[in-house]
């Protein structure tokens, strides 16, 4: 989900008047500021209402959210650092994708496939509480697979949730079954009580990516069907400013 009344994308409310709503900015920078071989691209899929939004931004603030509206895919931008060395971080929200009624294919937006070709990691979450959510994740990676045919591809499983113990319909075996065979680590997590675990999930992803990228995002596998990067309205108005920039230096040059 996207956050209510989400003033810009990569900033959070500071005007909501409900108590569990979050008032800290997320910091963002221009795309300039990205550091040149040290951007991990993370993209969060899963189905819908398992807490995609929620896990996003306790990584990001250490805080849970609980009001949203349905998510458009806001792309959030941060500097993080990783085994002593600084990182540019995006991580690309989504919408959810559904099981078809055949339940092999996937109702998955355009919107999404552009995310998963852009993304060098893959959080791929379920509740849970709901064993709908852990049946779409196979199918999911599937079609992963389908954009980026070949190469490593660097995924981690989130069962979220874990702290409705009584609603669990998804066994911690069920994960790591699922997990190894995708070739990946399970991380069960809460993102409504628990910021230590949510921050190590990431963390072990981007190590991950890092280690996949081989410390360059010039050897970013190729292979698969290409599409654009996603357009999220972050990345529109990074592109706005930049124009904006490179406008008024153009102007100031002649000007001399
Ligand atoms: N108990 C509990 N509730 C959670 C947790 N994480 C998220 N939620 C709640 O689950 C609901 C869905 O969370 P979202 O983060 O919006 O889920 P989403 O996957 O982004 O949802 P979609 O927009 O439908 O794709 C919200 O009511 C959250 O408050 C969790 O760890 N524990």
């Amino acid at each position: 989900m996207r956050l209510t009344g989400d003033p810009a994308p990569g900033t959070m409310n500071s005007s909501s008047g409900s108590g569990n709503f979050l008032l800290v900015p997320i910091p963002e920078y221009p795309l300039l500021d990205c550091l040149p071989n040290k951007t991990v691209k993370i993209v969060v899929l899963g189905a819908s209402n398992v807490g995609k939004t929620a896990l996003i931004v306790r990584f990001l603030t250490k805080r849970f959210i609980g009001d949203y509206e349905a998510n458009t895919g806001a792309l959030y931008s941060r500097k993080v650092t990783l085994d002593g060395e600084e990182v540019s971080l995006q991580i690309q929200d989504t919408p959810c994708v559904a099981l078809q009624d055949d339940a092999e294919g996937l109702y998955c937006q355009e919107q999404i496939n552009r995310s998963i070709y852009w993304a060098d990691g893959y959080v791929l979450v379920f509740s849970i509480t709901d064993h709908n959510s852990y049946s779409t994740i196979q199918p999911l990676y599937q079609h992963v697979r389908r954009i980026h045919p070949s190469g490593n591809i660097p995924v981690i499983l989130v069962g979220n949730k874990s702290d409705l113990l009584r609603a669990r319909q998804v066994s911690a075996d069920e994960g790591e079954t699922l997990a190894a065979s995708l070739g990946g680590v399970y991380f069960e997590a809460s993102a409504r009580e628990n910021h230590e675990g949510v921050h190590s999930t990431f963390l072990h992803l981007c190590q991950e990516v890092i280690r996949a990228l081989g410390g360059g995002n010039g050897e970013k596998r190729r292979g698969g069907l290409h599409l654009a990067r996603p357009k999220s309205p972050n990345m529109q108005e990074l592109k706005r400013r930049f124009r904006q920039v490179l406008s008024s230096k153009v102007k100031s040059s002649t000007t001399l």
